[in-house]
């Protein structure tokens, strides 16, 4: 089966980085992944000034509209960093909260697809044509949390 999400209402809403479940990282607590996602545009820019003001915003949608003002200066190298960073957002996420981390591990070995009408990168496209990168990156985080219960109940059966 394959499994679509989009919007944080619809089925499956709690795997968008829209939905609000905060994460904690590096001392720093983002309202959602997408905040966190966005501010990491400007670290070292002339444009720092951005990530607290991306924090602060209160929805998810304010955040992507200033990390997307192609305005303002974006980190030289973010092409090459932001699936790193995007994967730390997203396994806090998942690593955070227990409900839906069970979510997550009950789509057993379902494909998962961003349904982005827009976003041909992280999402699938309008055309299906997209690279899917939030969809395998959730794949990705439910088979390494897979992994770390499984050796944290070989740690409980050897004592
Ligand atoms: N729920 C939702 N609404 C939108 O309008 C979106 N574009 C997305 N997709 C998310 O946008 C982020 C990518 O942003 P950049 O294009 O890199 O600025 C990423 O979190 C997608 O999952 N979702």
């Amino acid at each position: 089966m394959t499994i679509y999400f989009y919007k944080v209402e619809e089925p499956y809403g709690c795997f968008s980085n829209f939905s609000p479940h905060p994460i904690q990282i590096d001392g720093w607590c983002w309202q959602t992944v997408e905040h966190y996602y966005q501010a990491h545009k400007f670290v070292g820019t002339t444009d720092e000034a951005l990530i607290r003001t991306i924090k602060n915003v209160s929805t998810p949608m304010e955040a992507a509209l200033l990390g997307r003002d192609r305005t303002r200066n974006h980190r030289p190298d973010w092409e090459q960093v932001k699936q790193q960073i995007m994967w730390r957002g997203v396994l806090t996420k998942f690593l955070t909260h227990p409900d839906i981390q069970q979510i997550l591990l009950n789509t057993g070995e379902d494909v998962i697809v961003e349904d982005s009408p827009t976003d041909y990168y992280w999402g699938c496209g309008e055309d299906q044509t997209g690279e899917n990168h939030l969809g395998k990156m959730l794949m990705n985080v439910r088979q390494h949390i897979r992994q770390h219960l499984a050796q944290a109940n070989c740690k409980l059966v050897d004592r």
